[in-house]
């Protein structure tokens, strides 16, 4: 397919960012002002892709790319947005893509996708360029219509530039929390440390011819050998998507990032299961002139050469997997073949332990990211695969033996029906978002509200510690209940408990709070610093008990325990000090009380 004769490959450019900040405009920048050049075979539309020559992003970018300069036939595009393809998109345990744009809104600045994708990035360590969109926004802002930016920017007014400045900077400071050094891109002088900030607009295509050039100057610098490849090799490729096709049945989009793959060719495709082995019967390309990303026009080709998007049609790939490998096995041992695509799932296999949640995920790049994220959060994995919520799932999550376990993390996947019904009778709870960071939030907020019910209901059964005091002339009645007033020192005292009074550090229990009241009215409890009178069944004022003395709730030992080990951040500063009052003057006697 390849018209030139060079075995140095396109580079494959994907575009991530945070919803709504302008991948899906740029993208239709690109593509537009490359077919506005005019010429025929400005650019080339593939399946999941576009591919622009040389000669049109010199069109484009004016003086800031010289055809003569490079050698690299141009950059493919994937076209569908986002983080979340673009950690689908693996080649060989590395991304797909050989470099990205970062789309950060200057006005919206970092969000989480954004964080996610800089992750993602970092870990595959992919060059990017941060693409700082929507500077037309800015107020005051003129706008020149597909200018370089530098221009454009000095053209502006002092107050307008100001104002862009500001939004840029805290882009850049944003980048520098993340452990990137970055800057305004004309201040990069080695691209390979320092990440390259773009002011542009997807709108007014300011800054684009920017971007296409700090795109190719940073493949023909830092990756010309990477792009290197046997053009008439065996080809290799990873899914993009599977999809049902009329007339095809389960097809896949491919990019197909090394060698040529031919129709006819057999080929080995990572399945849920184990490695497909089939025969290309047809490669599906976007007819040349339908409607862009309108894939319903095909037209068949016999080959395709890297890099590039293309439609494969066989038998048996319903159980193929978005983001698995795919090689063509040419005059190789099938067995073999079958072997690297093994050894290369398996370097995405995520590490499950014997107890842990569910997680289900689109692809094996979202999967794998996934992974990661929960790995950080500390929260063990029992099993995670790619595909649907299925009633198969539930029944494994609902295995687990801590119930903060009985959950599914589902990232981009639909509820199978009848897994919905079973999720309404069973216990396990599921969170779905198309946000790692969200969903792995919200899984965590789930626990610490597990946590504090839990810990609620055991403070709810526990014995309350306190100490409170016999005021002097508060005797009411001397006995049968003994009715006297007290102060509360610290803690709360409740109905329906024992009463103790320590006399030489001896623990005596002297009997049961049977009433409280306040002001005349029955109370059930009464907190540290209020005065109320209390009915205490049991001893006689001016016997066991006497005007002045100190008393104490009785706190059960098992119960002293629970509170000084598990729940001493739970309870209030003056019960924690009636906790510790308590627990002093029993080991005065008994060292390992309540230990
Ligand atoms: N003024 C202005 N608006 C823009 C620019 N880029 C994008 N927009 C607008 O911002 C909105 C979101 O743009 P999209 O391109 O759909 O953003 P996206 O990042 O692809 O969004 P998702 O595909 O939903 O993740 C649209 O209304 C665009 O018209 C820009 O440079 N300037």
């Amino acid at each position: 397919m390849s018209d030139h004769d060079t075995s140095l490959r396109t580079p494959i450019v994907a575009v991530l960012g945070h919803v709504d900040h302008g991948k899906t405009s740029l993208l239709d920048k690109i593509r537009g002002s490359a077919v506005s050049e005019g010429e025929a075979g400005a650019i080339t539309q593939h399946i999941g892709a576009t591919a622009v020559p040389l000669e049109t992003i010199a069109d484009m970018a004016g003086d800031l790319v010289k055809v003569e300069d490079f050698d690299l036939p141009g950059l493919l595009f994937i076209d569908t947005p986002g983080h979340h393809s673009f950690s689908t998109l693996r080649s060989r345990g590395g991304a797909l893509a050989d470099i990205a744009i970062l789309v950060v809104d200057v006005n919206d600045g970092f969000q989480p996708q954004t964080e996610e994708a800089l992750d993602i990035l970092q870990r595959t360590g992919t060059p990017f360029v941060v693409a700082a969109n929507k500077a037309d926004t800015t107020p005051g802002w003129n706008p020149n219509e597909n200018s370089p930016i530098k221009p454009s920017y000095d053209a502006q007014s002092d107050t307008a530039r100001q104002r862009l400045d500001e939004n840029l900077y805290e882009i850049i400071g944003q980048l520098s929390d993340d452990g990137f050094s970055a800057d305004l891109y004309w201040r990069v002088q080695n691209f390979q440390k320092n990440i390259g900030v773009v002011p542009c607009s997807a709108l007014t295509g300011e800054g684009v011819p920017d971007i296409l050039a700090v795109l190719m100057g940073l493949s023909q610098r830092f990756m010309k050998a990477e792009m290197e490849i046997d053009v008439a090799g065996p080809g290799e490729g990873t899914v993009l998507e599977v999809k049902d096709q009329q007339g095809f049945g389960a097809t896949l989009d491919v990019v197909v990032y090394d060698g040529t793959i031919h129709e006819g060719d057999q080929i080995v495709v990572g399945g849920v299961n184990e490695p497909i082995v089939t025969e290309i019967r047809a490669l599906l390309q976007p007819q040349p002139n339908a409607e862009i990303r309108v894939e319903n026009r095909f037209e068949r080709v016999d080959a395709v050469a890297a890099a590039a998007g293309v439609k494969i049609a066989a038998p048996d790939l319903d159980d193929a997997m978005a983001g698995a490998p795919v090689r063509v096995v040419r005059d190789r041992d099938v067995d073999d073949v079958i072997k690297e695509v093994k050894a290369e799932l398996a370097e995405i296999e995520v590490d499950t332990e014997e107890e842990g949640v569910v997680v289900k995920a689109d692809t094996l790049g979202s999967l794998e990211a996934m992974a990661n994220a929960l790995q950080e959060a500390e929260v063990p994995i029992l099993r995670a695969e790619v595909g649907d919520v299925a009633p198969r799932d539930i029944a494994v999550a609902g295995t687990a033996r801590e119930p903060e376990h009985t959950v599914i993390l589902g990232f981009n996947v639909e509820v199978l029906p009848d897994a919905e019904r079973e999720l309404e009778q069973s216990e396990v709870t599921l969170f779905h978002d198309d946000v790692i960071y969200q969903l792995v939030e919200d899984y965590e907020e789930h626990v610490a509200e597990m946590q504090r019910a839990q810990q609620e209901t055991i403070l709810d059964k526990i014995v309350r510690p306190a100490r409170f005091q016999i005021l002097d002339d508060h005797t009411f009645r001397q006995s049968d209940p003994a009715v006297v007033g007290v102060e509360i020192m610290s803690g709360t005292i409740k109905n329906n408990t024992n009463v103790a009074k320590f006399d030489n550090n001896e623990p005596d229990r002297v009997g049961e709070l049977s009433g409280i009241q306040a002001q005349g009215d029955d109370v059930e409890e009464a907190r540290a610093g209020e005065r109320v009178s209390v009915a205490i069944d049991g001893p006689t004022v001016g016997r066991q008990i006497e005007e002045g003395d100190e008393l104490w709730i009785e706190l059960p030992e098992k119960h002293a325990k629970i509170l000084e080990q598990e729940l001493n951040e739970e309870i209030p500063a003056d019960e924690l000090e009636a906790l510790s009052g308590y627990l002093n003057k029993r080991r005065k006697r008994d060292p390992f009380w309540g230990k």
